[in-house]
């Protein structure tokens, strides 16, 4: 402002070119009508009620309130001015109001500044500065006044926007808003505006906005549209923009784009082409239908430096293009050489990845081999012997509805294990005596040292860790939580005997393969595990328990060549079949069952049970308690035996190799008898003899009752009481079946009575005692 002000001062040539122009406004000032005046009061008394900017003593203004207070006025006096009139006279209006204010702006301002100005240097009225400048100066200087004395810090300014563009992002950030404020900052300039300021400050398509979107690539291309239109109109009036800016001092601080545009011709270019903006804003302005604007530049300053621009473009071009083809050609890549000596981090993170990409390789290839794999399995025609048997019993994944519909209390736990419409969940409607009686934890073995004597049979659960063989034993006795169990693999980590009555021994042993313990640890399970199954006397069975979903395991099979070495009878049990739906189920048994065809000490078929659901368990009931009874047949032909023995008195010898305990891997215990007894036996009583016979009898009759059902087959249960279970769900086992059960228990009591451990060892121990005597 300052400046623009003390040019003229400082610069006689222009005061004298402009003299002719003074003497013109003069002339307009004696032809002012009184009415003009009588505005021109008015006009200054709302100015007074809207509040003016306040002038320091050096002349400057405070920016944003001088400049807020000069549109303000500009837009009142237009008002009033343009509502008194039609829409018809709006041009003429436009042209001489234009001139009115252009003259009123400058008396406002001359109130103030020559007072200002006067008291500053005391020497040149407002008059002879305006007559120096001429109007058309004063009018840019008031434009430029505009644009400079604009706060950097407020963008949102069509001025400040256009005289902001010092650094190309803030150029960058203020062009889009520029139509936007513009639009808003000519509802309060005065000059038929008004109408756009009603506009919504959304709707940045002005026609500028829409010229400069057309190139929105870079900062130049932005500006560049608009700069021919406006150079276009401006050429006939240019020669002021120009000259303002050599008029300007070079350091004045006020004029940021002046000074920044004579460092730099890029920069000075989009400073130019924003001015060009700000000087089409400040530049007369058409108003057309609604919201259209037409501008006309009034101030062609900014001819020059379009053309400029406008030089300058065709460079950005070919540096576009120069980077463009630089982007094009192909990255060269870093080479780093490898010191061979080196062993920094670098060189070891190297290796790592090397070997990381190994293994990643080989699991690649077991995936492979694990696809091929599932290919095969997925292509196993199972029989239908082994569908028909995993339909019976309701094997593999089933809906809860479906077993509702078969008569299952699903509320139950392994409710397919339970009779049909019961509500009981307790052990009494187990169909397999031998397994109502409780179950009770006897012994926990770390090292085969700490094994208990085998004074009952044994059935031992085998497999990998997490299989569920503690579940297993729960299920069989339907008593829940006696077996500890978890769903981390490892929780079991000893041999634990549990005592099933006085009938019975079931070991719960630890698992193998994955689990949550330390490799040696886990390495003394599978060698305490191993150890057991080769050498425990009085072991009937091992159940392998096999996971239905995932098949054997290297370590089922190294377990199962250690069995074959041993001679130990093992049987298959695929569990968790509740996981995988019933087709699945009759093909992992039958891929086991051919992958094993060649085992001798294989027990057929594979045993299907779910411990959740309780599908199989009825079976595998009846597969162990016929392993019991067969114990317990054993033992009384070595009782009966022993008593011919002495009855007869055969060879000690050869009876000690025929029916030795370890030929029938019987233990002694069980079987009663010792060497020195039986010798002794010759003098037994004929009530023993004769109680010896019957029993004997008897036991032969079960003996071979029991052999015949021995091998349970992959069929629905033969026994009576089972068909009626799986076949007729909804029917309870008649009476007839719980008496048979009843008199056999009973009669087998008698049995062992008669001819078993406890007569035996009243009668011959006095006979030991002599003996030993
Ligand atoms: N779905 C389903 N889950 C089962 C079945 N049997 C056992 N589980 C679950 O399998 C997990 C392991 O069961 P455990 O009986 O502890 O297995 P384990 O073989 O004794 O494991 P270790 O003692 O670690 O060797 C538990 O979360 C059981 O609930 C079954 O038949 N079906
Ligand atoms: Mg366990």
């Amino acid at each position: 402002m300052d400046s623009a002000w003390e040019s003229p001062y400082s610069n006689a040539k222009s005061m004298e070119t402009n003299i002719a122009s003074v003497g013109f406004i003069r002339l307009l000032e004696f032809r002012m009508s009184a009415e003009a005046k009588l505005r021109f009061k008015l006009n200054k008394k709302l100015k007074a009620s809207i509040g003016r900017p306040k002038f320091h003593s050096d002349g400057k203004k405070d920016d944003d309130n001088r400049k807020g207070s000069f549109n303000k006025k500009g837009i009142k006096f237009h008002n009033s001015e343009e509502g008194s009139r039609g829409d018809l006279d709006k041009r003429d209006d436009f042209k001489t109001m234009n001139g009115d204010r252009r003259r009123k702006r400058i008396y406002g301002d001359q109130d103030t500044d020559r007072d200002s100005m006067s008291s500053r240097n005391g020497k040149a009225s407002y008059r002879k500065a305006f007559s120096r400048k001429g109007p058309n100066q004063v009018r840019d200087d008031f434009n430029s006044e505009r644009n400079d004395t604009r706060s950097p810090l407020r963008p949102r300014s069509r001025w400040g926007s256009n005289g902001l563009g010092n650094t190309e992002s803030e150029t960058k950030r203020f062009s889009p808003r520029s139509p936007r404020e513009s639009n808003r900052s000519k509802s309060k300039d005065g000059f038929g505006y008004e109408k756009n300021g009603s506009e919504s400050p959304l709707r940045p398509r002005s026609r500028w906005g829409s010229n400069r979107l057309e190139n929105a690539d870079s900062e130049t291309k932005r500006f560049s549209p608009r700069s021919p239109k406006v150079s276009n109109k401006t050429k006939s009036k240019d020669g002021f923009g120009n000259e303002k800016n050599a008029s300007e001092s070079p350091g004045h601080p006020r004029s940021i784009w002046v000074s920044n545009g004579l460092e730099n011709a890029t920069s000075e270019n989009k400073r130019f082409s924003s001015k060009d903006r700000g000087a089409k804003v400040s530049s007369k302005t058409k108003y057309k239908e609604g919201d259209k604007m037409e501008s006309v530049n009034t101030d062609g300053g900014q001819a020059s430096a379009l053309k400029k621009h406008n030089k300058v473009k065709p460079d950005k071009k070919i540096l576009n293009e120069e980077s463009r083809v630089i982007d094009d050609q192909p990255k060269k890549r870093k080479r780093i050489r490898l010191d061979p000596n080196d062993i920094s981090n670098k060189r070891f993170d190297d290796t790592i990845v090397i070997n990381e990409s190994k293994k990643e390789k080989e699991k690649d290839e077991e995936e492979k081999a694990e696809i091929s794999k599932n290919a095969q399995f997925r292509a196993i025609q199972p029989s239908s012997s082994i569908l028909s048997y995993v339909e019976d019993n309701l094997l593999g994944r089933r809906r809860l509805i479906e077993l509702r519909r078969a008569g299952y209390n699903t509320e139950l736990s392994a409710p397919l294990d339970n009779i049909p419409s019961s509500t009981s969940s307790e052990r009494e409607n187990i169909e397999e005596n031998i397994f109502r009686n409780k179950l009770t934890f006897f012994a926990a073995a770390k090292v085969s040292s700490s094994f208990p004597p085998p004074d009952l049979p044994e059935i031992a659960f085998a497999g990998r860790s997490n299989v569920g063989k503690s579940s297993l034993l729960n299920a069989l006795t339907r008593q829940w939580g006696v077996v500890r169990t978890s769903d981390k693999p490892g929780l079991t980590q000893t041999i634990n005997f549990f005592n099933l009555g006085s009938k019975l021994c079931l070991v719960d042993l630890p698992g193998y393969g994955f689990a949550y313990a330390k490799e040696e640890v886990k390495d003394a399970w599978v060698e305490l595990v191993k150890e057991y199954v080769s050498t425990r006397v009085g072991l009937k069975r091992v159940c392998l328990l096999i996971d239905t979903k995932w098949g054997m395991k290297p370590r089922d099979h190294e377990l199962i060549d250690l069995m074959e070495r041993a001679e130990t009878k093992y049987q298959i049990l695929l569990t968790k079949t509740d996981t995988v739906f019933p087709i699945d189920v009759a093909r992992r048994a039958m891929q086991i069952e051919e992958s094993l065809k060649a085992k001798k000490s294989l027990v057929q078929p594979a045993v299907m049970v779910s411990s959740k659901s309780g599908a199989g368990i009825r079976s595998l009931r009846t597969v162990l308690a016929k392993i019991a009874r067969v114990a317990k047949m054993v033992m009384y032909f070595l009782a009966v035996a022993g008593c011919l023995y002495d009855c007869f008195g055969l060879e000690a010898e050869t009876m000690d190799h025929a029916f030795s305990s370890d030929a029938f891997d019987i233990p002694s215990s069980v079987a009663g008898h010792d060497h020195s007894a039986a010798i002794d036996g010759r003098e037994m009583c004929p009530l023993r003899l004769i109680l010896i016979f019957l029993s004997a009898t008897l036991a032969g009759f079960f003996v071979l009752r029991n052999l015949k059902s021995d091998d349970p087959k992959l069929e629905p249960p033969q026994d009576e009481q089972e068909t009626h279970h799986f076949q007729n769900p909804n029917k309870s086992p008649d009476r007839f079946s719980k008496v048979y059960s009843a008199v056999e228990f009973g009669f087998w009591t008698v049995v062992d009575m008669a001819s078993g451990r406890y007569l035996w060892r009243h009668l011959s121990s006095p006979a030991a005692a002599k003996l030993s005597d």
